[in-house]
């Protein structure tokens, strides 16, 4: 039985795609290392909880950030784990595997990565590009002579691209996303508030309370939705609960969510006219985990004067997308 397996290998999460089942795995790329030794403890879910509550002994690490690979090895050593978990050689004969990346990893990193998949019982491992992927994912026919554009907010990049004819047009890849979120939320509440989070803490109040505009709500006046949080008062040292507002983490991450919007602005601007009459016409699709921050659409429609949708399943995109691309490569039979 050759089954075909597509894997959204992201700097936040790693999804994995079987073709008649869906998405089969989803979880944070994360792996605990015993320091002593270098030893996996943990990868996925299980590292994730463990995410700066280790003992000295142990670390928890993103292997990937920014979406560049900053620990090849324990890039290969995930990607292998999530692979053998769904026992590939017992289930299926040679299956076909399509991995997207992030998007600046180099050639030598794209061979260690179809190296570790084919150690794994793969064959015909194909890479590719991951704003082309999360455009099929939401459904966009980017074979046809046509423009679609696309803008991609994982956890480590933004990629925004426009792409016609089954391939990228123009483009630009921002190492700037829903980390970077987190860490302005993390740099503010230290400066501002003399408290010190952790950054699975400052995650949860962009997921919370963050907001690119202020969103009119029938209970609060817009920008007063609070939230407590806590972490350790930098001048006692002590555990502290601290109140903060919907509007002041806005503001806190107001820089970042405009850079996003300057890069989707260049890239409208480096398209060739006719296509620019195609968005206008179609609009823009966000996709990536980064979608969900609430109100993006808003400003970006505002911002870039063409209509803005978020994708039904933003953090599923990509994942959804190698399905499709795997249909086509069979189709088209390109290696
Ligand atoms: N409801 C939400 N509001 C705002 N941000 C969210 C929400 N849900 C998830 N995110 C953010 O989405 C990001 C992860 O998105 P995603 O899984 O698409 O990234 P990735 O594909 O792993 O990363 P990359 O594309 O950079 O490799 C995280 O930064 C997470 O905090």
């Amino acid at each position: 039985m050759a089954k075909d397996i597509g894997i959204d290998l992201g700097t936040a999460n790693v999804l994995i795609f079987v073709k008649g089942k869906g998405v089969v795995l989803n979880e944070p790329s994360v792996v605990a290392l015993d320091t002593a030794t270098n030893k996996v403890l943990a990868v996925g879910e299980e590292a994730y909880q463990m995410v700066g509550r280790t003992p000295g002994s142990i670390v928890a690490i993103r292997p990937m950030k920014d979406g560049v690979i900053a620990d090849f090895d324990i890039t290969q050593a995930m990607l292998q784990y999530f692979i053998n978990k769904l026992k590939v050689k017992s289930m299926f004969s040679r299956p076909r595997i399509l991995i997207c990346c992030p998007t600046n990893i180099t050639s030598v990193e794209q061979k260690a990565i179809r190296q570790a998949a084919e150690s794994t019982g793969c064959r015909n491992v194909y890479i590719e590009e991951e704003p082309k992927v999360a455009a099929v994912g939401v459904g966009m026919n980017i074979f046809e002579p046509s423009g679609n554009m696309v803008i991609d907010i994982g956890g480590g990049t933004t990629d925004v691209a426009v792409l016609s004819m089954g391939g990228i047009v123009t483009s630009e890849s921002l190492k700037m996303a829903g980390n970077t979120l987190d860490n302005d939320i993390l740099q503010h509440v230290k400066r501002e508030h003399n408290l010190l989070i952790g950054e699975r803490t400052a995650e949860a109040i962009k997921i919370t309370i963050g907001t690119a505009t202020p969103i009119e709500k029938e209970s609060a006046e817009p920008g007063a939705q609070t939230m407590d949080i806590r972490g350790r008062d930098l001048l006692t040292g002590l555990p502290r609960t601290l109140t903060i507002t919907e509007a002041e983490i806005r503001e806190a991450m107001r820089e970042s969510v405009y850079s996003i919007v300057s890069t989707a602005k260049q890239v409208l601007e480096n398209t060739p006219p006719e296509l620019s009459a195609d968005i206008i016409d179609r609009g823009i699709v966000v996709t990536g985990g980064g979608a969900l921050l609430k109100g993006l659409d808003r400003l970006l429609s505002d911002e870039l004067k063409v209509p803005v949708a978020i994708a039904d399943s933003p953090l599923d995109a990509v994942a959804m997308g190698t399905g499709v691309l795997l249909d086509h490569l069979v189709k088209s039979k390109i290696k």
